[in-house]
C-alpha cells in the first residue's frame, strides 16, 4: 500500500534527483519556495480559523473599527483590568473596578463603549456619559476616546468648567454621541438647557469615582442620577476605594460586579521611593539642588505642592534661575493651563509645578519623577501623586520632603503601604565603609525597601545662600515686593522660628522604628489594610486579588485599628501637644552629623505652623507672576 512521507521538517529538504514516476512513494518533491508558499497559505486559513488567543483584544469580539482604534493606539496585549473589566462590561452588567494608578482603566471602560455605541446616530440623543472629577482628567479622556474611535464616525463633546459656555452650547446642539464632563459644569449646563434630556444616555461612567464622591460633588451626581434612565449601564472606577460600599449605591449601580485589583502593591514595583529630611526651610535649596543636580536634564519632572501661591513662587524662582517650568492649579485660566500641560507633554518644558488637581488621572506616559514638596496628609493622595510615574512598564523615582511635622505622616503611610521603613546609616557608618553601605541601600532599593536619608547639608546650605540671595537681595524683575511687605518675611528661609521646647521627638515617635525594638519588628510583619482598619497578616496569609484575606487555616482574621492608634498616639500627639506632655527626653541627645534621617533632626523647632503658613500665602499674593 501507498506510503506517504511524512514532509520534513522546516521545508529545507533537498529536491529530489530520483527519476522514477511519481508514485505516492517516490512523488518529486515540491520546490522548498513552492512548499513556504503552501505553507503559508495553510497557516493563514488555519489563523482563520484560530479561535482567538483567549485574553487577547481578539477574544473580545470587537467590531473592525473598533479593533483597529485598539490596534492603532499600540495595545497589543490588554492589561489585567483591562482583561477582567471589559468582557463584563460588554456583557452589559454594571461594574466597579478598582485598579492600581497607570493600569489602564480609561481604555477598560472606552472599548467597551465604543463597541456597545458603534456608529454615529444624531437623532439618539446622548448615549453614553462619562464624569471626571477635574477638568484636565476629562480632556485627557477626551483625547483617549478620539484614538480609540479614529475609526468610528462617533462624535464626543467635552463640558467642563472654565471653557467657554457659548462653546459648550454649541458642542450640545451637535448632538454628540457621548459626553464627557466635570459634573459641575455639566449641571450648570443641565439646569440652562430646558429639553435637555439624559433619559438616552445607556453608558455611564464614574471615573476616578472616590474622587467624584469625596471632592464634594455629591449634590451634582443625585441631580444626573435623577435625571438617567433606569435601565442604562452604570461602571464605577477607582485606583482607591471608595470609603464605603454605600458609594456604589450613590451612583446607582445594580448587582455591581466588583473588580479590585492590585490594591494589596497599591504602587508600581517599577516606583523607586526616595526620603529627604530636611528643614522646613530649606526645600527650596533642595528642590533646586535636585532638579539641577539629581535629576537629568532630559528627564521630565512633576512637582506636587499645596497652594496655588506656591505653584507661583516656584516658578518665579525656577525662572529666576533660568529653568523653564510649566504650571497648573485649580483657578488657573482654563485656556493658559491646557497649554501649560501641552507644552509638557510635548517635552517642550521639563518641569512641571501642580497642586492635587492634577494628581488625578493625568496621563503622561514618558514623566520620569514626582517631587512632593509638601508631605500629602494622606496615604490615598500619596499614592495618587506617585502614580503619575512608573506607568505600563516605566520605571520612575517619586522624591519626597520630609520635615519633623510630617513624621507621623510617614509612618502613617508605610503602614498604609505594608513597606518597612530602612533607616539611612549614619555618616560615621558611611565613613568606616563607603562601599559596603552604599552596597547595601542599592540592595535595598533593589529588594522595594524604602530608605531614608538627607541632603548633604553643605551643599544645602550653599543653595540656601544663593536662595536667600534671590529672595531677600536686590530687587528681581520676577518678584516684587511691595514696601509694606517685610523683606525677610518673603523667603521661607527666613521665616520665624518660634523655639518652644528642645526635645526629641525622634524618642517619642520613632522608638517603633528602632532595630533593636518591637517597632521594627512590628513593621516586618505584614499588613493589609482593610476597611480602615489595619489587619495583620501572619506567615502564609494573603491577599487575593479581591482584597479578602486567605489564610493557612481559613480563620477569619479580625480587622484592627490597634495599630494604627499606637503609632497616632505616639506620634500625632506628641506633634500636636508641642512637646509639653509628650514622653520627649528632654534636651535630647544631640548627635551631630547623623545622615539617619529620623535621628538627624536632633532638636525639633516647634512654630505655630499656622500662623507662619498665613503669612507666607499672605505674603505671596503680593508677588506679581509675570508668567501666566
Ligand atoms: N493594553 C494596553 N497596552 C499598552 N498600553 C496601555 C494599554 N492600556 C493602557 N495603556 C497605556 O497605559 C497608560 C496608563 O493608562 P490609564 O491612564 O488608562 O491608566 P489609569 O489606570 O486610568 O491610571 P490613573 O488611575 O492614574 O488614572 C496610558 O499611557 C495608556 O495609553
Amino acid at each position: 500500500m501507498a506510503r506517504l512521507t511524512p514532509s520534513t521538517s522546516g521545508g529545507k529538504s533537498k529536491p529530489s534527483t530520483d527519476s522514477a514516476a511519481p508514485t505516492a512513494e517516490h512523488r518529486p518533491r515540491r520546490r522548498p519556495q513552492m512548499k513556504s508558499k503552501a505553507a503559508g497559505k495553510k497557516k493563514a486559513a488555519q489563523a482563520a480559523h484560530k479561535k482567538p488567543k483567549s485574553g487577547g483584544f481578539e477574544s473580545l469580539g470587537l467590531c473592525e473599527e473598533v479593533y483597529r482604534g485598539v490596534r492603532h493606539k499600540g495595545y497589543r496585549v490588554p492589561t489585567p483590568i483591562q482583561r477582567k473589566a471589559m468582557p463584563l462590561i460588554l456583557a452589559g452588567l454594571d461594574v466597579a473596578a478598582m485598579a492600581r494608578t497607570g493600569s489602564g482603566k480609561t481604555a477598560a471602560f472606552l472599548v467597551p463603549m465604543l463597541q456597545r455605541l458603534r456608529r454615529r446616530d444624531p437623532g439618539a440623543g446622548i448615549r453614553a456619559l462619562i464624569l471626571s472629577p477635574t477638568r484636565d482628567l476629562a480632556t485627557q479622556t477626551l483625547k483617549f476616546t478620539h484614538q480609540l474611535g479614529k475609526f468610528t464616525d462617533l462624535k464626543t463633546g467635552l463640558i467642563v468648567g472654565g471653557g467657554s459656555m457659548d462653546s459648550q452650547f454649541e458642542v450640545l446642539a451637535d448632538n454628540p454621541d457621548i459626553i464627557i464632563a466635570t459634573p459641575g459644569r455639566f449641571v450648570h449646563i443641565l439646569d440652562m438647557v430646558d429639553d435637555l434630556s439624559l433619559r438616552s444616555v445607556e453608558y455611564v461612567v464614574f471615573d476616578e469615582a472616590d474622587s467624584l464622591f469625596s471632592l464634594g460633588f455629591a449634590e451634582q451626581l443625585h441631580k444626573i442620577l435623577h435625571k438617567l434612565s433606569d435601565t442604562r449601564q452604570t461602571l464605577l472606577f477607582s485606583a482607591t476605594m471608595p470609603q464605603a460600599l454605600a458609594e456604589f449605591a450613590k451612583a446607582g449601580l445594580r448587582d455591581p460586579q466588583v473588580i479590585r485589583l492590585d490594591l494589596d502593591k497599591k504602587i508600581s514595583p517599577d516606583l523607586k521611593l526616595v526620603f529627604f529630611t530636611l528643614r522646613q526651610e530649606e526645600k527650596l535649596a533642595a528642590l533646586l539642588y535636585l532638579v539641577r543636580e539629581r535629576i537629568s536634564s532630559e528627564e521630565q519632572t512633576m512637582i506636587f505642592v499645596s497652594t496655588k501661591y506656591h505653584v507661583e513662587f516656584l516658578s518665579i524662582l525656577f525662572r529666576e534661575e533660568g529653568l523653564a517650568a510649566s504650571l497648573s492649579y485649580g483657578a488657573m485660566d482654563q485656556e493658559a493651563r491646557t497649554e501649560h500641560i501641552a507644552k509638557f507633554r510635548a517635552r517642550r518644558t521639563m518641569l512641571l509645578i501642580v497642586t492635587d488637581v492634577a494628581a488625578r488621572g493625568l496621563d503622561i506616559p514618558l514623566l520620569d519623577n514626582v517631587v512632593n514638596w509638601d508631605f500629602p496628609a494622606k496615604p490615598k493622595l500619596f499614592v495618587h501623586r506617585v502614580g503619575r510615574v512608573a506607568r505600563q512598564g516605566r520605571t520612575g523615582t517619586a522624591y519626597t520632603f520630609v520635615t519633623s511635622e510630617d513624621m507621623p505622616f510617614l509612618l502613617d503611610l508605610h503602614l498604609f503601604l505594608s513597606k518597612p521603613l530602612r533607616p539611612a546609616p549614619t555618616e560615621e557608618e558611611l565613613l568606616k565603609d563607603m562601599d559596603g553601605i552604599n552596597l547595601k541601600i542599592d540592595q535595598s532599593l533593589a529588594n522595594g525597601e524604602t530608605v531614608y536619608g538627607r541632603f548633604p547639608q553643605t551643599i544645602i546650605d550653599l543653595c540656601s545662600d544663593g536662595v536667600k540671595e534671590l529672595t531677600t537681595g536686590s530687587i528681581t524683575p520676577g518678584l516684587d515686593y511691595r514696601s509694606d511687605v517685610e523683606r525677610t518675611v518673603l523667603s521661607p528661609c527666613c521665616v520665624e522660628l518660634r523655639l518652644m521646647m528642645p526635645c526629641r521627638l525622634d524618642a517619642a515617635v520613632l522608638d517603633l522604628v528602632d532595630d533593636e525594638t518591637s517597632g521594627m519588628q512590628a513593621q516586618k510583619t505584614r499588613y493589609h489594610w482593610m476597611k480602615n482598619k489595619f489587619v495583620k497578616l501572619n506567615n502564609g496569609d494573603r491577599v487575593t486579588a479581591s482584597g479578602k484575606i486567605k489564610t493557612e487555616t481559613s480563620a477569619k482574621l479580625k480587622a484592627s485599628k490597634d495599630i494604627y492608634k499606637k503609632w497616632q498616639q505616639k506620634s500625632h500627639r506628641a506633634i500636636s501637644s508641642g512637646g509639653k506632655d509628650g514622653n520627649f527626653e528632654e534636651g535630647g541627645t544631640y548627635m551631630p552629623g547623623n545622615t539617619f534621617c529620623l535621628s538627624s533632626c536632633s532638636y525639633i523647632f516647634y512654630f505655630d505652623l499656622r500662623s507662619t503658613f498665613t503669612k507666607f500665602i499672605a505674603v505671596h499674593q503680593y508677588v506679581t507672576p509675570s508668567d501666566p
